[in-house]
């Protein structure tokens, strides 16, 4: 059985949590972190195993809380919060207005997880760092699947210096390099929570630190080769020294916000053809050796597709810069109808292909 040891429970916590909640003659409670929350239920992990618990429903995964100890007489009960030292939190890019949504505390170390065959664009590696840092955690970059790479040495040089000075780490499940300097890194007592898109090899690299099959893995999709697996498993898992992988649904999907998400499912065919152009930092218009604008030639990729995809950049860059909110309701609709033209125009296509 894990203790709270285990899940990251330091003499930094003690001391707050003795500071915050005294034991005085009558009441005492325990400290214990969340493990999972859903709507006015928590699992706790405590020093006495996991626990179910109500909750006000304040508290997200990772959270440290107060617990009733009232030996059984009545069901345990969340008393109190301690202070958080990081939150990851999103806010819908497409809709300005929705509230900022916590989706995981005390987080200490936030894993940006790119698979090395598919590097991820610099935009989107530059924004996701960022949410990162604002987060409060400390981001380091994890390069995956090192296995899989011919260009290792040039991707690598290429995402270290586009992490401007983040940490980078190389990995291989596969192969088990990189695993130890990653787990040295992660060191004692700290949470570590990875960000990545799908099939970035985030639940394999769990796997392999944790060391057993926690995690289903893309390996394991139903039929088909389409159903979309789901992670069964905790969302809070301790992995030697104390310290903890915090994986919840919500942390994994942070990397793409619902805009960008969508403009990865929309453009993703598209975005795979900037790293064939000739060059690093071709702005895909008349430059020789455009891989963009020989697809579009060579009739792979209609141009209205490429103008769309444009247009969208444009919208998301200016939503990021709006101020007033009957603009950023304005800017909102319109990005919504793009994404759907857009969505509308691959599904024809792909259509129209399979015939
Ligand atoms: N060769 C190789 N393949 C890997 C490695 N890590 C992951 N993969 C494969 O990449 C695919 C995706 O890996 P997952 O771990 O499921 O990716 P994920 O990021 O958890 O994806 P989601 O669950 O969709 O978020 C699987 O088929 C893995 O077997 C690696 O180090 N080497
Ligand atoms: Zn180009």
């Amino acid at each position: 059985m894990h203790t709270l040891t285990d899940y990251g429970f330091t003499d930094r916590i003690r001391g707050l949590f003795s500071f915050r909640f005294p034991a005085t003659g009558t009441s005492a409670s325990v400290p214990a972190r969340v493990i999972r929350s859903d709507r006015g239920r928590v699992l706790l992990a405590t020093d006495s195993g996991p626990v179910h618990a109500l909750s006000d429903g304040a508290e997200v995964t990772g959270d440290w809380v107060a617990l009733t100890n009232d030996d059984g007489a009545a069901p345990p009960a969340v008393v109190g919060l301690l202070p958080r030292s990081s939150t990851l939190q999103r806010k819908k890019a497409h809709d300005p207005l929705a509230d900022v949504q916590v989706l995981g505390a005390n987080i200490d170390l936030v894993g940006v997880v790119v698979p090395i065959d598919r590097p991820l664009s610099t935009n989107r590696l530059e924004r996701t760092l960022v949410a990162a840092w604002d987060s409060g955690a400390v981001p380091i970059v994890i390069l995956t699947k090192a296995d899989l790479s011919n260009r290792f040495d040039e991707v690598v040089a290429q995402t270290v210096e586009r992490a401007r000075g983040v940490e980078v780490f190389t990995t291989s499940a596969e192969s088990g390099d990189g695993l130890d300097a990653l787990q040295a890194r992660v060191g004692t007592g700290n949470t570590l929570a990875l960000l990545g898109p799908s099939g970035a090899g985030k639940s394999t690299l769990i796997n392999a630190l944790v060391g057993s099959e926690v995690q289903d893995t893309g390996d394991v999709r139903s039929g088909d080769g389409k159903g979309r697996h789901t992670t069964t498993s905790r969302e809070l898992i301790p992995f030697g020294n104390g310290s903890v992988l915090m994986d919840t649904p919500g942390v994994r999907g942070f990397a793409l916000w619902d805009a960008e998400a969508g403009l990865e499912a929309v453009f993703g065919d598209i975005e795979e053809l900037f790293p064939l152009c000739r060059f690093r930092d071709c702005a895909h218009d008349r430059e020789p050796g455009c891989a963009v604008q020989e697809a579009i030639v060579s009739g792979n990729l209609e141009e209205r597709r490429w103008l769309s995809y444009r247009k969208m950049e444009r919208e998301l860059a200016s939503l990021h810069r709006r101020q007033s909110v009957a603009e950023q309701r304005r800017h909102a609709r319109s990005f919504h109808k793009v994404v759907k033209e857009a969505a509308m125009a691959k599904d024809y296509r792909n259509r129209f292909r399979e015939d």
